[in-house]
């Protein structure tokens, strides 16, 4: 059941308190109580997503994240010296669902050589590419597309599972015209843009078409899905909104071993304790999760007393190695009427498309922007790698990801039809962190996404643009484009570097700020199986243990660190 008052729950007191009802959170919560012996308590900071059609119509996703509103932390980082020091926004939901309750929905799970790093870095085999594949199959429900087209050859059905949870689903409405020249781009650069069948077989390099969180013509979300209705009404299952954790109580150290009594969270403005009496779970994400942390005492020892916070356990990784993916744009006007633009820019037609997602959820309104997503590599002859080792988990692995799709970047030209790309770099190099301000648990941390710092995500940022105007040099495109927004091929490098360094962002997908590694490793927050180095009870699932960034977006990645994660603990109480 879901509360809004905590005098409602049952009671304080469960087998496992969770802290944070996100991507990772509701998985551990659903898995956890399918055992009807255990019961949990989820604790959630934020609102409900019940009724929030920004998070339910999945063109309308970027209107949550446009401005300051109420299923926003509307967090801002620190200044990015790599952005000419701009302080730019950091979305973190605050609902229900976490992130998939806002996100862009792109579903995207990595290369098998990612995995298979995870599992050489950790020295657990069961981090692999071939021992996951069965979660991300426990998590995924493979789903006909809102306009049920004939998905052959759009996708291959051996990698893909209809037996899981989250809805995942190819393009609910077409854009023809546009995809026939994104397709024949594949064949007029076969050796640059191959086509890929399917981006989500572990090999994703080439040219796919784009997979969502989308079912039935809405966002799937964690929220909506493991905590769907045939789940939320386990007796066993709690989930309270408006409930911010501070920090954990009562630690006591045994042989060096610290073991926390409790989990404080506010409601309200009064403080509460909830306790565990098997374990405590930190599901709050890669800002929230350190946080906590860091405002418990556990941490940089040095940092955490020099903030008048008494340490409790030593573990300087926590917060350390955040890893975020830059992102850049492009948009050329085209000529060719088949786009999203006039429905955006034409308010009777926008109410029509809205009228028909309301009638029988199909449409426009089903889709992100995206057609398809192209993965390539950097050319292996660049200079940068003369200083450089290639960050990527091996040579199938893409540095670059560029979502194509219709539309003008801003989304509000007056008039005119464009196509947008939006390019990802990958694999950076770069390191930011999680820090406090003050010992005060309830000041918002300091972050520090650490956005193109260094010279090798400065150079895949510039080769990204490139690559996206390669893309549109195939002839099928001689007729179609008209020209670029603004001009970035010619421009110098140092010119191109400053348009980079004013107009790129975050991505939004900050991993490894608890990072797992090896149980016997000098660095790291979390052993293989997930439980905090040094303490007892007390377990991290969610993105911030991911110990390397995947060549993806990061939901996919969370759902199967979750999937795992939650058979884990129930290995170790069955
Ligand atoms: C704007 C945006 C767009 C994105 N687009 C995509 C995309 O298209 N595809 C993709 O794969 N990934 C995308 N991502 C990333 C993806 O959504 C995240 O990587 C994923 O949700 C991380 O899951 P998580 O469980 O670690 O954290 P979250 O999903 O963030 O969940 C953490 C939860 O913990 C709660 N919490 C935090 N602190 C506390 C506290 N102190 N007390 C109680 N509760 C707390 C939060 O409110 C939140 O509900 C996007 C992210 C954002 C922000």
């Amino acid at each position: 059941k879901i509360y809004e008052d905590v005098s409602d729950l049952p009671g304080l007191e469960h087998d496992f308190i969770i802290v944070g009802a996100g991507a990772a959170g509701n998985v551990v919560a659903n898995r956890l109580t399918e055992n009807p012996n255990f019961s949990a308590l989820v604790l959630e900071a934020g609102v409900s997503n019940e009724g929030v059609i920004d998070a339910i119509v999945p063109f309308f996703y970027a209107n949550l994240i446009a401005g300051p509103n109420i299923y926003e932390w509307n967090y801002t980082t620190t200044p990015q010296v790599g952005l000419n020091n701009r302080s730019v926004p950091y979305s973190r939901a605050h609902m229900l669902g976490g992130c998939t309750s806002h996100n862009g929905m792109v579903y995207t799970r990595g290369s098998a050589e990612d995995y298979d790093r995870w599992a050489d870095v950790t020295k657990d085999p069961g981090w692999s590419w071939d021992s996951l594949l069965p979660y991300f199959f426990k998590n995924e429900k493979w789903t006909t597309p809102a306009d049920n087209h004939d998905t052959r050859g759009e996708f291959n059905p051996a990698v893909h599972s209809t037996h899981g949870i989250n809805s995942v689903s190819l393009s609910g409405s077409r854009w023809p015209v546009f995809e026939n020249q994104v397709i024949q781009t594949t064949r007029e650069f076969p050796e640059e843009f191959p086509f890929n069948l399917d981006y989500n077989s572990g090999e994703p390099l080439g040219v796919g078409w784009i997979q969502s969180t989308i079912g039935g013509g809405k966002r799937s979300s964690s929220a909506t899905s493991y905590l769907g209705p045939q789940y939320i009404q386990r007796p066993n299952l709690h989930v309270l909104l408006h409930a911010q954790v501070s920090r954990l109580l009562g630690p006591q150290t045994t042989k060096g071993v610290v073991t926390f009594g409790g989990v404080e969270f506010s409601q309200g403005g009064s403080l509460f304790t909830a306790k565990a009496s098997k374990e405590i779970i930190l599901s709050a994400g890669s800002v929230g999760t350190p946080a906590i942390l860091l405002n418990s005492g556990v941490g940089d020892k040095n940092a955490l007393t020099a903030l008048g916070i008494t340490s409790v356990l030593d573990l300087p990784s926590v917060g350390q190695n955040a890893t975020e993916q830059p992102l850049t744009f492009a948009s050329w006007s085209v000529n060719s009427t088949q786009t999203i633009d006039p429905i955006e820019q034409n308010a009777t037609l926008f109410d029509e498309v809205y009228a028909q997602w309301n009638a029988s959820h199909t449409g426009p309104f089903t889709n992100l922007w995206a057609t398809h997503i192209a993965w390539t590599r950097l050319d292996a002859s660049s200079p940068i790698f003369e200083n450089v080792t290639d960050p990527a988990a091996g040579p199938k692995t893409p540095h670059i990801e560029i979502l194509v799709g219709t539309g003008s970047q801003s989304g509000d030209e007056p008039t005119g039809n464009f196509i947008s790309f939006t390019m990802v770099v990958l694999t950076p190099t770069s390191r930011g962190s999680i820090t406090l301000q003050s010992n005060n648990p309830f000041d918002p941390p300091l972050i520090d996404p650490g956005t193109l710092v260094t010279d090798f995500d400065r150079f895949a940022t510039r080769e990204s643009i490139k690559k996206a105007y390669r893309f549109v040099e195939a002839p099928v495109w001689k007729d179609y484009i008209i020209a670029p927004t603004v001009n970035l091929l010619n421009m110098s490098t140092d010119a191109l570097d400053e348009f980079i360094r004013n107009n790129s962002s975050p991505a939004a997908h900050m991993v490894s700020t608890a990072a797992m590694s090896a149980k016997d490793a000098s660095y790291g927050v979390v052993n293989p199986d997930l439980l905090v180095k040094g303490a007892s009870g007390l377990r991290i699932i969610d993105a911030s243990i991911i110990p390397f960034m995947p060549s993806a977006h990061t939901q996919a990645p969370t759902y199967v660190v979750a999937e795992r994660g939650a058979d884990l603990i129930k290995e170790k109480w069955k």
